[in-house]
């Protein structure tokens, strides 16, 4: 759709440009025109239609991705644009902008320009367009730190960290706080005082008051590049964003915008922005679902939940939802458990409260709504109930709702709602083998069938942590213990006996009393820190097992490259994922890549694991695993929908045609 903006000049002669283009006023490059803003002659106010100043850019805009519906088609960006958008802001007209709601990249940027800015207590700024993989490209890399200092701009820019109107204020990113419905009429004042001089007519772009000097500031952006390079390896926008930072610094804002603009038309075309910004919309689709979300069902009111089991993972659960607001029933078989449970909770918001991450009033509201027992008698009235297992989900970001053909869709509208009100992001998916477990198999058993066959398996895991994984296959194995790791393998190879390596390595190292981090040994030696460093014994082990599964070495297996690695230990979970996807477990290709990222912790700025299978296309792939698996067996078998993608060379991405909503497939 596309955006407009409006002028309506009061009887106070100031004009004020609302940006219409509900219901977020996303920005597009046809939907402002500069000239509306340079024919004005009086002192204006920039504001955002329905309470919603703007949420940015659309997105749509950058990546070279789809269009969305209804999208107008983008033609690449005049580089000379935020210039003569900087030409505007300095013509001889007092520009004042009254901001409520979210005020996101290129809408906050609009705002930064102006010569003052007015905010409710609750809106919320931010920069977060490294999340996309491109940079502010509106000034925000000169406005921002001319605004708030060094620190506080980098900190917004890349970690892409929202700030409320009352923060923005103690920042001096905003000017005044104002109540909503005083909110545009504070600003009418303010861009009068400043014609009228009773207010200083700040141009941001040139305030120098806030900016460190030469030597401190330089040494900020050195630490700056030295934390990003360390947290994020593969990505190169990070340190381009600190790069047109540092040329205004250097040669002044003017100069760094042009900067600005090129980088932005760089960066929106590399892979990396057409990844995360398929990740965005895939993230916000997960709760779309053809046959429910569409049938106008609303959710049921949720207020009272009832968790069995206050253990680990049961009190974590309890936690989120007294943190959402929601009426928790606790119940534990015993006593001294209930205690225990409930113990956990309270010390680990009381550690929040320490950290200063909440307020002392919230805990106490927070435990207010908890309440523990040991029987059903409070289990009358509640609206959910949730039998908490083994391993720590409720830290995940990601909800996975497993229907069955008899869930009602009325019950999963339901817990889409729940899941949205906890903050998580859910996906669907069909009643089979635990979709996490499928990948995590194909993630741990082609590595241990690399290592049996000669592989390195340190340098295993340093090409799969090279490659954007938050660790190595082993390394995982290490920190979920052996006992998590042998019971997804037997759930695995009771499934799918004809695709399931059956190594000897776990098996042979749990006799050496071997389980893991826990006991300070398993693929790697622990220290008192849980420092890992690779353990020399380990090749006992391994030749072993190797003796056990009577395989030989391989000495191609010796001589692989990190990109051999690579493909060898994902294009089978490729394989699984694609799988998955023909037999309608997920309503649609992009759940597998939240998935992937959320569950399995694949790098969001390669798209997800189906996004980065297709950049390589399916017929590669498929070519790949038909090699592998004459070599080294049927756990590279490449899948039916797979090897159909390869000979027709069609997207491995196409849209199934689905049911309505996820089958409950053979995979029970
Ligand atoms: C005035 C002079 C102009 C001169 C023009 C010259 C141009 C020169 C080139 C400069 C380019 C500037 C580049 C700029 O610096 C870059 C950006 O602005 S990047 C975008 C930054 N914004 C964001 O990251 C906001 C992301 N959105 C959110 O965080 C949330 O949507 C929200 C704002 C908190 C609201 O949350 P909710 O109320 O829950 O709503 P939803 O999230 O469900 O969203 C509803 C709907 O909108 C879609 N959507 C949201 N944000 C965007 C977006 N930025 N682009 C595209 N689409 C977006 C979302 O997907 C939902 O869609 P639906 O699922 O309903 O189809």
């Amino acid at each position: 759709m596309k955006g407009s903006t409006v002028l309506e000049v009061g009887a106070d002669g100031v004009g004020v440009i609302a940006i219409i283009n509900p219901p977020l006023n996303l920005l597009t490059y046809d939907g402002i025109d500069d000239n509306e803003v340079v024919k004005l002659t009086w002192q204006v106010d920039w504001t955002g239609a329905n309470g919603k100043f703007s949420a940015g850019f659309d997105v749509t805009a950058f990546g070279g991705s789809q269009e969305r519906k209804g999208a107008p088609p983008h033609t690449s960006p005049d580089l000379s644009s935020p210039l003569t958008w900087d030409n505007v802001l300095a013509a001889r007209k007092p520009l004042a902008a009254a901001i409520d709601g979210p005020a996101f990249g290129g809408g906050l940027e609009i705002a930064l320009a102006c010569h003052a800015r007015v905010a409710t207590s609750n809106a919320q700024l931010g920069l977060p367009e490294l999340q996309y993989g491109i940079i502010p490209g509106l000034g925000g890399t000169q406005r921002c730190p001319r605004l708030v200092g060094l620190p506080k701009a980098l900190e917004m820019m890349l970690m892409s960290k929202r700030v409320s109107g009352k923060v923005a204020q103690s920042l001096c990113l905003v000017d005044a706080i104002a109540p909503a419905d005083g909110l545009l009429s504070t600003a009418r004042c303010w861009a009068l005082d400043i014609l009228q001089c009773r207010k200083p007519w700040i141009v941001s772009l040139y305030k120098t008051d806030k900016l460190e000097p030469l030597a401190e500031a330089r040494m900020i952006l050195t630490l700056a590049r030295i934390q990003m390079r360390k947290q994020a390896p593969n990505l190169t926008h990070p340190l381009v964003c600190i790069d047109v930072v540092e040329e205004g610094i250097v040669s002044g804002p003017r100069s760094a915008l042009w900067k600005e603009a090129e980088a932005l038309h760089e960066l929106r075309q590399s892979y990396t922005c057409r990844s995360l910004v398929h990740f965005f919309f895939a993230k916000n689709g997960t709760s779309k679902i053809p046959g429910i979300s569409d049938t106008g069902l609303q959710p049921r009111k949720v207020c009272k939940i009832a968790i069995l089991g206050g253990g680990p993972m049961g009190s974590g659960i309890a936690r989120v939802f007294i943190l959402s607001n929601y009426r928790v029933i606790l119940k534990e078989v015993n006593k001294n458990c209930l205690l225990a449970g409930i113990g956990r909770i309270k010390s680990n918001l009381q550690s929040h409260v320490n950290k200063g991450k909440m307020t002392q009033e919230k805990l106490k509201t927070s435990l207010s709504l908890l309440k523990g027992v040991l029987d059903y008698d409070c289990f009358t009235d509640v609206d959910l109930v949730i039998e908490s297992h083994l391993r720590p989900v409720h830290v995940m970001p990601f909800l996975k709702i497993v229907r069955t053909r008899r869930t009602s869709l009325q019950v999963i509208v339901d817990l889409l709602d729940v899941g949205k009100k906890i903050k998580k992001t859910s996906i669907v998916v069909g009643n089979c083998t635990a979709l996490q477990s499928a990948g995590c198999s194909s993630l741990t058993q082609t590595p241990m069938l690399l290592v049996e066959h000669g592989a390195d398996l340190y340098q295993i895991d340093q090409a799969i942590t090279n490659f954007g994984m938050p660790m190595g296959p082993f390394r995982m194995v290490d920190l979920v213990g052996f006992g998590v790791a042998i019971a997804t393998g037997i759930q695995f190879l009771e499934n799918f006996p004809d695709r399931t390596y059956k190594s000897n390595l776990i098996s042979v190292m749990k006799e050496d009393k071997r389980e893991g981090e826990s006991t300070c040994k398993g693929f790697y030696m622990y220290d008192d820190k849980h420092n890992a460093s690779p353990d020399p014994d380990i090749v006992k082990f391994v030749e072993k097992a190797r003796t056990m599964s009577h395989v030989m070495v391989d000495t191609k297996l010796r001589n692989l490259s990190d990109g051999d690695i690579v493909e060898m230990i994902f294009f089978p979970v490729v394989n699984e994922a694609c799988r998955i996807l023909a037999e309608g477990v997920v309503v649609k290709a992009s759940d597998l890549d939240i998935a992937s990222v959320m569950s399995m912790g694949f790098p969001s700025y390669r798209g997800g694991i189906l996004f980065w299978a297709n950049s390589l296309g399916s017929r590669y792939i498929c070519s790949k695993l038909e090699d592998w698996s004459k070599q080294y067996g049927k756990i590279f078998k490449p899948c039916a929908y797979l090897t159909e993608c390869a000979s027709k060379g069609t997207s491995l991405v196409t849209e199934m045609k689905q049911t309505t909503y996820p089958s409950s497939s053979s995979r029970m």
